[in-house]
């Protein structure tokens, strides 16, 4: 049997008026590149948010690899890997300056940090300001920074969001290798084929509630579509499009 990475049950959370979270309940397996779908404003990063242990829900509990996300658990941070938007970099450092920051947080060695750099593919760029980075250079370093400590469960928040489609291919590739060397990797993203190209699971939300879970070929089988766009068109009725 495999083991669960994240188990959330009956997760709820309100922002004034706005009910975000509305009775969400899901699981991904160990191992698993699971996708989470949806519109703006569907309650995405909220729930991650609450799995990662950075939001208390109203109710509901969830689990990181077996433990509670809340109240947040040290010893789970050194387990998980959170990809910060490149507007979280500390300020005017170099990549390979970024990238050893982070690393010295974890009492990573700063060696371990270069080779991350390699393994994106920036080690060119290593002297370079962060914010004279292209954006899918950014990316990158924004991931080898959430990978740096050898996390066994990674979150990515829309990653490929801006890049060229070289770009975007070229980071699939990276995603790939990450999940084939037995992480987990959570994904959100707005773009339908890289939920189709990567994904071994997706969950569909909106309105603050997941609609359906299910492998993407199985949901378009399913539904008797022709893509995961329709998927998604057809359970929440709008474009995937900001
Ligand atoms: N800190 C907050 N205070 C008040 N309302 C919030 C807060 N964070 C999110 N919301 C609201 O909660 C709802 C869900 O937001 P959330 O960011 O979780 O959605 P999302 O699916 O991640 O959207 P996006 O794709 O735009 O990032 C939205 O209506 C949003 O405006």
């Amino acid at each position: 049997m495999t083991s669960a990475a994240i188990t959330a049950e009956g997760l709820r959370k309100r922002y004034g008026d706005v009910q975000a979270v509305d009775g969400v309940t899901f699981e991904v397996r160990s191992g698993e590149f699971y996708g989470i779908l949806g519109p703006n404003g569907a309650g995405k990063t909220t729930t991650l948010e609450i799995i990662e242990g950075l939001r208390e829900p109203d109710s509901g509990t969830a689990r990181m690899l077996g433990r509670p996300s809340w109240p947040r658990d040290r010893r789970l941070l050194r387990r998980i890997g959170v990809q910060l938007q490149a507007s979280a970099f500390f300020e005017k450092l170099t990549a390979r300056e970024q990238i050893r920051t982070f690393a010295s947080l974890y009492g990573v060695p700063a060696a371990r940090a270069d080779a991350m750099l390699e393994t994106v593919g920036l080690a060119e760029k290593a002297g370079v300001r962060d914010d004279r980075l292209s954006g899918g250079q950014q990316q990158r370093l924004s991931i080898a920074c959430a990978l740096v400590h050898d996390p066994e469960l990674v979150f990515l928040d829309e990653p490929t969001t801006g890049l060229d489609p070289q770009a975007r291919r070229n980071l699939w590739d990276l995603l790939r290798a990450i999940n084939a060397e037995g992480r987990t990797v959570v994904l959100t993203t707005h773009y339908m084929d890289e939920a189709e190209a990567l994904c071994d699971r997706v969950a569909v939300m909106d309105h603050g509630k997941i609609l359906r879970v299910g492998p993407p070929a199985e949901l378009i089988r399913e539904l008797g579509v022709a893509s995961l766009e329709d998927v998604f068109l057809q359970l929440t009725g709008r474009e995937y499009r900001e």
